[in-house]
């Protein structure tokens, strides 16, 4: 087995109603990496992490570790997370972790993780959008999952919201053994808390950068990505 990658998409394809979703995408996450996921609107994003989480029909291969990979080796954050408002954070976090059969003492360990610990008895109507934002990722950490998918986290939030949902991906989320996929529209932000970046378009991976120098140069080579036929790793900016 190559080195210490985790998960391994192999010529992953998915078509609906005659329409390319995703198109021979093959790439190897590495564990303890964050890893950036950009793209256009209806480049594929979503639609990758879902077909990870096994909630579509494809072809190819998701491995980890070389073997078929279990939605229950993920926790995922995919867009606007939904709660019972009239139920506390932890009464919320203790449903799902009963329907997904997780160890009740981890609901604590993950509100912990997001810093909502002091805020577990707080009703969710109560929240705001950057709490529930927060909540939403402690939900995909419950059981401490070796792969977190997060579509968008900072969609909609406020700059104490996206700074909040920023200093858990540069801090309490990492994990020697994890390995984290966000993605987002907020370029600076993605360059911010990535150790690699990911460009999708039409339901292929086009490119991948280790590391980008200022937020105008990943916007350079944002632009120069999608504007031409660029294949490929990138060298650093
Ligand atoms: N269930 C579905 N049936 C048919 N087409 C779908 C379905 N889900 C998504 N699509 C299409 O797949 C393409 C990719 O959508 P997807 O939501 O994955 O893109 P995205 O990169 O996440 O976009 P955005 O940045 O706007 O969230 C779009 O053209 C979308 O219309």
């Amino acid at each position: 087995m190559k080195g210490h990658w985790m998960i391994s998409l192999k010529n992953v394809s998915l078509e609906v109603g005659g329409k390319s979703l995703l198109d021979g995408v093959s790439f190897d996450f590495e564990d303890g990496k964050v890893y950036g996921l950009l793209g256009p609107n209806g480049a594929g994003k979503t639609t990758l992490m879902k077909t990870m989480l096994g909630l579509t029909a494809y072809s190819g291969e998701v491995l980890s570790d070389g073997r078929r990979a279990e939605n229950e080796e993920f926790g995922s954050l995919i867009e606007y997370p939904a709660f019972y408002p009239r139920l506390t954070a932890r009464e919320n976090l203790e449903l799902y972790a009963r329907y997904r059969k997780i160890h009740r003492a981890d609901v604590m360990t993950a509100l912990d993780e997001v810093g909502l610990a002091d805020s577990a008895d707080v009703l969710v109507t109560k929240m705001s959008l950057g709490m529930r934002q927060r909540l939403g990722v402690a939900r995909a950490c419950l059981g401490s999952p070796r792969y977190l998918l997060l579509d968008e986290p900072t969609n909609g939030l406020d700059p104490l919201g996206i700074k909040e949902v920023r200093a858990l991906l540069r801090g309490s989320l990492r994990h020697p053994k994890r390995c984290i996929i966000v993605s987002s529209h907020n370029l600076p932000e993605l360059a911010a808390v990535s150790d690699e970046l990911v460009f999708v378009r039409n339901g292929r991976l086009v490119s991948s950068t280790l590391c980008i120098g200022s937020a105008s140069a990943l916007e350079g080579l944002y632009e120069e990505i999608f504007s031409s036929n660029t294949e490929g790793r990138q060298p650093c900016a």
